[in-house]
């Protein structure tokens, strides 16, 4: 049996320069069994991806923060917005920046946390997320405020069930600390080569390839193809 997959987009399905390895297309396309992207982007960008794969949108975007399966046809909010705003204005008035320019597309749709620019300074930025009883994680592409109940094993656990299976049932692929609580609540985790530390110690397997040599190894782990 082909088990559901949830895959994670950035240094998973990408290449190092953040596009998305055209070879892992096909691979989800026609994997067998439900695939759920889980990221850490906003909202839009998962449910593009589904789009122009031409799967069905099962999606937990944000870390969690949000989810939606299409044949459920409602979307689900956890996490502090509020708390993350506010956490977003003092960074600014300490004289900090988000980071992404003045149209900003890392947090233009953003719902329930917020996303900060790995360039800008990260000590300052904890220091005032914790006193709004919130956590910072580096996914190694940005800095993302969020409350610490949310995380993409939370979202598992609701888009799970829209979809009729088990958590536990779920293999995952990711590559960093974003994922860490995933690889512990799905079935099978596999962190590819280039995975941080904490993605690594949370899963069950390291992939020998990075990126996406790595996610279409562990494809070929949970069904080898002929
Ligand atoms: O948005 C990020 O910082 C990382 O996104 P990812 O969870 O798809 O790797
Ligand atoms: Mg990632």
């Amino acid at each position: 049996m082909v088990p559901p997959l949830v895959a994670d987009i950035d240094g998973t399905l990408t290449r190092p320069d953040k596009s998305i390895d055209l070879r892992v297309l096909d691979p989800i396309r026609t994997w067998e069994a439900p695939v759920v992207i889980a990221t850490g982007k906003a909202f839009p960008y998962p449910v593009a991806l589904c789009e122009f794969l031409g799967i069905e949108i099962a999606v937990i975007a944000e870390n969690g923060g949000v989810v939606f399966l299409e044949a459920a046809d409602e979307v689900a909010y956890n996490g502090d917005p509020e708390g993350a705003a506010a956490v977003a204005a003092e960074y600014r008035e300490a004289g900090h920046e988000l980071g992404w320019g003045a149209v900003d597309p890392v947090n233009r749709w953003r719902e329930t946390e917020v996303a900060v620019s790995r360039d800008q300074p990260l000590e300052p930025l904890v220091e005032i997320a914790e006193r709004h009883g919130l956590a910072v994680v580096d996914t190694g592409y940005a800095y993302h405020v969020k409350s610490p109940a949310v995380d993409k094993s939370r979202g598992l656990e609701a888009v799970a069930g829209l979809l009729g299976h088990e958590p536990s049932e779920f293999a995952a692929v990711g590559d960093s600390e974003n994922d860490a609580e995933l690889f512990e609540r799905a079935g099978r985790s596999f962190a590819v080569a280039n995975a941080d530390g904490a993605a690594r110690a949370a899963a069950d397997t390291v992939t020998d390839g990075s990126f996406a040599d790595g996610f279409l190894e562990a494809l070929e782990r949970l069904h080898p193809s002929a």
